[in-house]
């Protein structure tokens, strides 16, 4: 795998306000990430920083190993190699969709069997002569797309291409970009809030919380391994119960005793905090821990449940459809958990560490 780029503690502000603060990634050639976290926590300052259109306080950037910017030199951004597609498309309204197209490729002698290329490639073929407003909102993304690559970036950014788009269509044309670009063998980095999104799209997700990542990984390790309460929270779904430490497999809780395949290094009696995901709940009418359905959503399938255990604390649970529990049913459930995601409680009652963005 060939290091393409490498993004080494970068700081980035606007008027002295620090935005994003030591910020280290590297994505390898062929790779597809996404910068994922809540609106305001630096994506798009990130992203931009990458195209060369903001200079950072601190850190560098490296594409292909070439000095792109640090806080003392920087690359313009049309010799980085590096295409941008936006969210509110920005094509050129009196162009055609073939001048469009051509714009970044007006030198080029065959730019006429370039850019029928790609009008093939992103599903467009013989709408050259067209106007953007003749378009939909996905075609005119489509266009964007083939107009960022007519350059043949080595690296391309997508700052919430999507987002403009109703949700079938988002993840119809999210789905098919990411195979044209896994098919040309083209990098790209998505910025995005929406964590569906980035997990369907990419190969390596950066959780971003006010400037600072949080963690870099795969979807599955994010959503099974998350290394900080505030990314277990951010990604999937999930409620927190309390629990101690009984011995270092297993964890006392009000649902009884849970483990997993797992070994903590806590003493026994450590207090904790154990992530439940709703796909951890099941139904089982044997069981002693009864819960109280508050809260239900038919969702095709399944149902998703919010119970109330007798504590007070809620958890969530899907569950088949053909159940069809009532509000304020009474169930008996239980934990099947392969791994637990289990964080200590802070002693210092850090009102921090349960804070998310949707509580927030
Ligand atoms: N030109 C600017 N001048 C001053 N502050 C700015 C400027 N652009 C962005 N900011 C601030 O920087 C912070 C990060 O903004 P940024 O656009 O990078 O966030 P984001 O994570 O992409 O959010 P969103 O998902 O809402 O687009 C925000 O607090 C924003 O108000």
């Amino acid at each position: 795998m060939n290091l393409l780029l490498e993004v080494s503690q970068l700081k980035l502000a606007y008027q002295q306000q620090v935005i994003v603060n030591d910020l280290s990634f590297h994505i390898n050639d062929g790779d597809i990430c996404s910068l994922l976290g809540p609106s305001g926590c630096g994506k798009t300052t990130t992203l931009r920083a990458i195209a060369g259109f903001e200079n950072p306080l601190g850190g560098e950037i490296r594409l292909d190993g070439r000095l792109l910017s640090t806080a003392t030199e920087q690359l313009p951004p049309e010799q980085r190699q590096i295409g941008m597609v936006f969210q509110d498309y920005a094509l050129f309204p009196h162009l055609t969709i073939y001048e469009n197209i051509a714009f970044g490729i007006k030198q080029k002698r065959n730019k006429g069997a370039i850019v029928k290329r790609l009008l093939e490639m992103v599903n467009l073929p013989g709408m050259d002569r067209r106007y953007p407003h003749e378009l939909s909102g996905g075609q005119q993304q489509r266009v964007a797309l083939a107009r960022a690559m007519a350059p043949e970036p080595r690296l391309l950014l997508l700052d919430e291409p999507f987002s403009n788009l109703d949700v079938d269509l988002r993840r119809r044309l999210s789905q098919e970009v990411r195979e044209i670009l896994k098919e040309q063998k083209i990098s790209a980095i998505l910025v995005t809030h929406d964590q569906e999104e980035a997990f369907a799209f990419s190969d390596k997700v950066g959780v971003i919380k006010e400037g600072n990542l949080l963690q870099w990984d795969t979807p599955y390790e994010l959503y099974h391994e998350p290394n900080s309460p505030f990314v277990a929270n951010f990604i999937g779904q999930g409620h927190f119960i309390r629990g101690q430490m009984n011995d270092a497999e297993s964890i006392t809780t009000e649902l009884g005793l849970l483990a997993g395949n797992r070994v903590f290094n806590w003493p026994e009696g450590t207090p904790v905090e154990v992530l439940l995901r709703p796909d951890d709940i099941v139904l089982d009418e044997t069981s002693d821990c009864i819960a109280t359905v508050v809260r239900k959503t038919f969702m095709g399938a399944v149902s998703q449940y919010q119970l109330q255990l007798p504590t007070g604390s809620v958890i969530e649970s899907l569950i088949p459809s053909h159940h069809d529990l009532k509000l304020g049913d009474r169930t008996g459930i239980r934990v099947e958990a392969d791994h637990l995601v289990v964080f200590a409680t802070p002693t210092d009652g850090n009102p921090e560490f349960f804070r998310t963005y949707r509580e927030s």
